[in-house]
């Protein structure tokens, strides 16, 4: 189901899976997967298509020989910018280099401007995989630049050059990376294609196995979203039921001005199927939501949290009350989940880390960045170096189901098992949206799923729900939050029309 590889991981599958075989043949197999990858993206006429194929000094360089050799023989146009090794290259490259100078392609002498200047159909970028060591300089930094400033589509060899497979971090500081619209990566699928800088440098990600036997491939600790992976909890409703029959949502949050949040938060929980929620502030309680009157508005400190889940924090301020309501919160039996304001208290308040921690229910948090970043006393550079590590981390040490927003949102477990979201798009980095989605956890977290479970259906639901909206012209610009609610509505209801039981 999706798994994902690190560097060293995929290192150790190719190193075993090539011991089995003969000499090159895991290169050549790259540089033919690479090849079908470019023929999908050439015209069908490929006389007339203009590929250039960017060979770096390592095997990755080779794999884009191989690539460059098979174009040539498809009878495309093909000019090859190669970079060679400055000491010893592998057999396997050496062999790539020799098909692809007895093949019909070009060794070009290219300067930056023919680069930008020519009506490229296709780059190949094979300039550095898995063995890159160091940011992009020199002339490698301008001619990656180049390649961004090019209209045609660009496939990347295993992955973008200068991106870290690990992370999906560039390569920095200050570094570049290419600019790909595809990307053909081998063996195995990496997390760096999918998270930070991944999703927008990747492009469309295929996954070519070289056809390596199965036997090699560990099982991973790190996967894509998978609505296998929740699938069974989606349940359709039964005729003899009643709003008792799917839980108690209580949001806790609004301080003095901040009263939207918590509305946001618990008008998705209804939408999403919560049987009743109740919209609890922490002083001055709205009389009622005029837009969704069916919530229930509450002052917090009355409120009786044994028989809710509870989802503390949007709009909840940072006052001493604040501090008690979450206290009382985490001492609760109650399912809980803590967003925005709560994490702030929390990384102040080492006391509430502790009892977190130990919470015999455990937790769902759904931090952005900069609250990772609190809560770990890292920066977000750190947190946003390596998103599954600094995940992984919080999870661990506060014993919680971590959900670290983002592109390519990371959803880590105590245990260390860790998923890449694969849905949502840019839309979504705006306003509120973070309310919504601690809403929909609670409301299924309300209806009995688990922990685990309601964070990757939660993640997915409220991504696919902002990828209709924008198939549908409502966005990426502009769209707000409250239009989220009714499109995660339908989509719940679709899933569980498709995959229910
Ligand atoms: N092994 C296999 O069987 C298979 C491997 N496969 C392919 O091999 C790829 C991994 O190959 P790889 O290990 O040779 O690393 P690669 O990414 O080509 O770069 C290393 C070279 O780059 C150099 N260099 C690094 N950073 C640099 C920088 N910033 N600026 C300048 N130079 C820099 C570095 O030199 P050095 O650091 O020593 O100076 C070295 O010369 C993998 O991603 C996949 O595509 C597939 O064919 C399947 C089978
Ligand atoms: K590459």
């Amino acid at each position: 189901m999706n798994p994902l590889y690190s560097c060293a991981e995929i290192r150790a599958i190719e190193e075993a899976a090539a011991a089995a075989l003969p000499d090159g043949v895991l290169m050549q197999r790259a540089g033919q997967a690479g090849a079908n990858a470019a023929l999908d993206l050439l015209p069908f006429s490929t006389a007339k298509a203009r590929v250039l194929v960017l060979a770096g000094p390592g095997n990755n360089g080779g794999d884009a020989l191989e690539t460059a050799a098979h174009l040539a023989y498809a009878g495309a146009q093909v000019s090859i910018l190669h970079f060679p090794p400055q000491s010893i290259s592998s057999t396997e490259r050496a062999v790539a280099l020799q098909r692809a100078q007895t093949s019909d392609a070009r060794f070009a002498e290219l300067d930056l401007a023919e680069v930008a200047g020519t009506d490229w159909t296709l780059v190949v970028d094979g300039l550095f995989g898995l063995g890159l060591q160091r940011p992009l300089a020199g002339a490698l930094r301008e001619l990656a630049l180049a390649v961004n400033g090019l209209t045609c589509s660009v496939l990347a060899l295993d992955l973008p050059s200068g991106l870290d497979a690990d992370t999906g971090a560039i390569v920095g500081p200050d570094g570049v990376a290419i600019h790909a619209t595809h990307t053909a990566t081998f063996i195995g699928n990496k997390p760096g294609l999918h998270t930070c800088d991944g999703r927008d440098y990747a492009g469309l990600v295929d996954v070519a196995r070289l056809d390596i036997d199965i036997g090699h491939f560990a099982p991973a600790r790190l996967h894509l979203n998978d609505v296998k992976f929740f699938s069974r909890h989606l349940r359709s409703r039964v005729h003899n039921s009643h709003k008792g029959s799917y839980g108690n949502v209580a949001v806790i949050g609004g301080a003095r001005g901040m009263s939207g949040a918590p509305l946001l938060a618990a008008r998705t929980a209804l939408n999403s199927g919560a049987g009743r929620v109740y919209a609890l502030f922490v002083e001055d309680p709205l009389p009622c939501d005029s837009g969704q009157p069916e919530l229930m508005c509450r002052l917090a400190d009355d409120f009786d949290m044994r028989s809710s889940t509870l989802v503390i924090g949007p709009g909840l301020g940072a006052s001493r009350l604040a501090s008690a309501l979450l206290a009382r919160a985490i001492a609760s039996d109650s399912a809980l989940l803590a967003d925005a304001d709560a994490l702030n208290l929390l990384a102040a308040e080492p006391a509430l880390q502790a009892a977190l921690a130990q919470r015999p229910g455990g937790c769902v948090l759904t931090p952005h960045p900069l609250e990772a970043a609190r809560l770990l006393g890292a920066t977000i550079a750190e947190v946003q170096s390596d998103r599954v590590g600094a995940a992984r981390k919080l999870a661990a040490k506060l014993n919680a189901n971590v959900v670290l927003k983002g592109s390519g949102t990371v959803i880590a477990a105590p245990n260390g098992d860790a998923v890449i979201n694969t849905t949502g798009n840019p839309a979504l980095a705006s306003a509120g949206t973070g309310d919504v989605l601690s809403g929909l956890c609670g409301s299924l977290l309300a209806q009995g799923w688990p922990l685990w479970e309601a964070a990757l259906a939660g993640v997915w639901l409220h991504g696919m729900a902002a990828d209709v909206l924008v198939t549908e012209g409502s966005g990426p610009i502009g769209l707000t939050a409250s239009e989220l609610v009714p499109a995660i509505r339908v989509a719940l209801n679709r899933m569980v029309q498709h995959h229910g039981r």
